[in-house]
């Protein structure tokens, strides 16, 4: 039964590319305040998942409740819900001819209305959060891929999201700068904000993670805490995965 912990309810949920289908009757719950982490291998329909979660993706069957709001396509509701959940790709997505300031008080001033003046204000908080408040008057170009991916994260939490999804957000940095960005990652899911999180990084899954979900060709095979599915897989498909994947 559904309670009121229950931020993210998705039920039964398929969705088709053509004649691809990318997800396979999906079922999961998000609690508040926690921490999902969705792993599998390429293709498995992890980013998809995601995706529909937030409405960028429209589910083809079952349903998808978030806040206990049922998503449609009610133009009123996606934008609400776009506006509550925070989304960190992992080609970070900023605005190359703005500043960092800029790229973070975009949204706030048009999505959430704010004054310059108030949005400035969130935005430096953001970013001393995030550990990098010297560079708010930088444009992207100037920044490191890891410096880049905060600022993506901070102008995700300007916004004030209920929840954060996080899309394979260390993928396309350099190996000495995904810690940087894991770190700041691990203070979030500790401070309590609700994330779900589609990675590789199995260090990250197993000290962050409150439940992890393994995919495999669009369906969940397994569920549980990290302990559970890193240490006694329950199923073939997830014991070959983890074999084949690098722990850090
Ligand atoms: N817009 C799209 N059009 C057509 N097919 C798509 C589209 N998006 C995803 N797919 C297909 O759906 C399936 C699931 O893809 P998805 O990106 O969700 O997997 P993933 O687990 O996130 O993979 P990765 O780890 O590589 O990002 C794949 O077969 C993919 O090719």
């Amino acid at each position: 039964m559904a309670s009121t912990d229950d931020i993210i309810i998705v039920k039964n949920v398929s969705k088709f590319f053509g004649k691809v289908q990318a997800l396979r009757n999906v079922s999961l719950t998000v609690k508040r305040g926690s921490v999902v982490v969705l792993i599998g291998p390429s293709g498995s329909g992890k980013s998809t998942l995601l995706r529909c979660m937030n409405h960028m993706e429209i589910e083809d069957e079952g349903e998808i409740w978030v806040d206990g709001q049922r998503l449609s396509r009610d133009e009123k509701i996606i934008n609400q819900v776009r506006a509550d959940i925070g989304m960190v790709f992992q080609h970070f997505n900023l605005y190359p001819h703005l500043t960092v300031l800029q790229n973070i008080t975009l949204a706030q001033r048009i999505v959430r209305k704010r004054s310059q003046e108030e949005a400035e204000t969130i935005a430096m908080e953001q970013l001393k959060r995030v550990g990098i408040a010297e560079k708010a008057h930088n444009y992207p170009a100037q920044l490191s891929g890891g410096q880049q991916q905060r600022v993506a994260i901070a102008r995700a939490l300007a916004m004030k999201p209920k929840i954060l999804l996080f899309d394979e957000p260390t993928s396309a940095l350099d190996p000495e700068m995904i810690k940087e960005v894991l770190d700041v990652m691990l203070d979030l899911a500790k401070a309590g904000i609700t994330m779900v999180v589609a990675t590789h990084e199995m260090g990250f899954a197993r000290a962050a993670a409150d439940e992890v979900h393994f995919m495999d060709e669009g369906c969940i095979v397994e569920s549980g805490t990290p302990e559970m599915v890193f240490d006694h897989p329950r199923f073939e498909r997830t014991r070959q995965f983890l074999s084949q994947i690098l722990f850090r």
